[in-house]
């Protein structure tokens, strides 16, 4: 049994010696929710050209200053997707917000602050200057400019720069193959007692927002044979197993026995945090095994503390520019965690009136589903710690 510190540790110099997953190309409308695989450096500043910001009217200030009340002759209209010539001497053209500026002009009035007789633009107000209203190139970035880093994970924001990049590919991390395998004799047809298996379908859903490929299993028998058939598969199909249920001291409790017998290392057998004490990690060769525990709170807090950390190394991804950052607000409950053991409180973050408040949730246990669903994250109280209420505190949001 190790401090969940320990654990965390132990699992983050295994996977100091666990490759990056392998890469590939996929098309920019196939990569929302995949992890670039590579740097992206600005090909094309943006805007790509000096443009105008408004509908309106460009010409050179010097010009319309010696021409006063006459005002410019409109000598052309420009829209955007045009290639203007260049701005002849003392006339004006009409120009379309995005539209590229012609040479020579330094200045757009917005059309609503003009007015239009006899085919000549008159100023409304005396407000030319120099730059008024053109968007220069390069102003949002440069080209050369560092766009995207290796790491991201993308999503819509991300899209509209690759495509102005003209990337129509870009390298991203395979996903991970995953097997979940939940175990029991509860889950069988003829079970006189029988309950609905809720926790492969909880971990697949969880996992494959991560980005994993995963397939679920369920042994819906106590038997050893069986359970050993179903991870046998699993280990010849995934990159990673996740088992639920099965690895607490009960007689049916047959998932470690079966993975031993396969092979498997243990990188830590349980761990003192509340709830998921049972929680185990394992090496089947190259292969991590996480062991969860069957009760479905345990087995999500688990994977969330545990599995999707580990997801997030494999692909090189980079907290800080994710989900994943902790939010700060004032705790509204107290709690004392026993000396030896770190727990995780299901909690909900709300902001009522300027203040940011971290309410408990109530929970009846590790068993509880309801709970996941009015929290937002969880607090990690450390074994020995207290949380008075006023004191500020930290939620770790859930990754979903
Ligand atoms: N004598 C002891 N008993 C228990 C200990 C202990 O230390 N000593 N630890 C407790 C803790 S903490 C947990 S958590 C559970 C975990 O036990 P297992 O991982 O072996 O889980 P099971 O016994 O198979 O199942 C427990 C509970 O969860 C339900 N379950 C299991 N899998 C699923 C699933 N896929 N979908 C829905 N529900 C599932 C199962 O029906 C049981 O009700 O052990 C304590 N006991
Ligand atoms: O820790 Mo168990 O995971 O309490 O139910």
């Amino acid at each position: 049994m190790v401090a969940y510190d320990e654990a965390q540790a132990l699992l983050a110099a295994c996977m100091q010696n666990i490759p990056l997953l392998a890469t590939e190309f996929v098309s920019i409308s196939q990569a929302s929710g995949r992890v670039l695989a590579e740097d992206i450096r600005a090909v094309m500043p943006r805007p790509e050209a000096d443009i105008s910001a408004m509908d309106g009217y460009a010409f050179r200030c010097a010009d319309m200053e010696e021409a006063g009340s006459v005002g410019l002759p409109l000598a052309g209209q420009i829209a955007a997707g045009d290639a203007p010539p260049p701005l002849g001497k003392g006339v004006a053209y009409s120009i379309l917000t995005g539209a590229r500026i012609p040479a020579g002009a330094d200045c757009v009035v917005a059309q609503e602050r003009t007015s239009i007789t006899g085919g000549h633009v008159h100023l409304l107000e005396q407000n030319a200057r120099n730059g008024l209203n053109i968007r220069r190139s390069g102003e949002e970035f440069c080209k050369g400019d560092m766009l995207l880093e290796h790491g991201q994970k993308l999503d819509w924001r991300h899209l509209p720069l690759l495509a102005h990049q003209g990337k129509e590919q870009v390298s991203v991390y395979k996903r991970p193959k995953i097997c979940v395998v939940a175990n029991g004799a509860e889950f069988g047809a003829t079970a006189t007692d029988a309950r609905t298996e809720l926790n492969t379908q909880l971990l697949a859903t969880m996992l494959q927002s991560e980005g994993a490929l995963v397939t679920r299993y369920v042994c819906r028998s106590d038997s050893m044979e069986d359970l050993h058939k179903v991870l046998h598969q699993c280990a010849q199909e995934a990159d990673i197993l996740i088992t639920t249920g099965g690895i607490s001291v009960g007689q049916t409790d047959h998932v470690l026995p079966v993975l031993r017998q396969m092979g498997a290392k243990c990188l830590f057998r349980r761990v003192k945090m509340r709830p998921g004490k049972p929680i185990t990690v394992m090496q089947l060769g190259q292969k991590m095994v996480f062991c969860l525990p069957g009760n479905p709170g345990a087995a999500a807090i688990c994977a969330q503390l545990f599995v999707v950390l580990f997801l997030r190394g494999l692909v090189g991804e980079k907290q800080e520019k994710n989900a994943s950052m902790l939010i700060e607000g004032q705790s509204s409950f107290s709690y004392v965690a026993a000396s030896d053991t770190t727990c995780f409180l299901p909690v909900s973050f709300i902001e009522d009136k300027g203040e940011n408040l971290i309410n408990l949730v109530p929970s009846v246990g590790a068993s509880d589903i309801l709970c996941l669903t009015r929290a937002t994250g969880l607090v990690k109280i450390s074994a020995g710690q207290s949380l008075q209420a006023g004191e500020m505190c930290k939620m770790i949001p859930f990754a979903v």
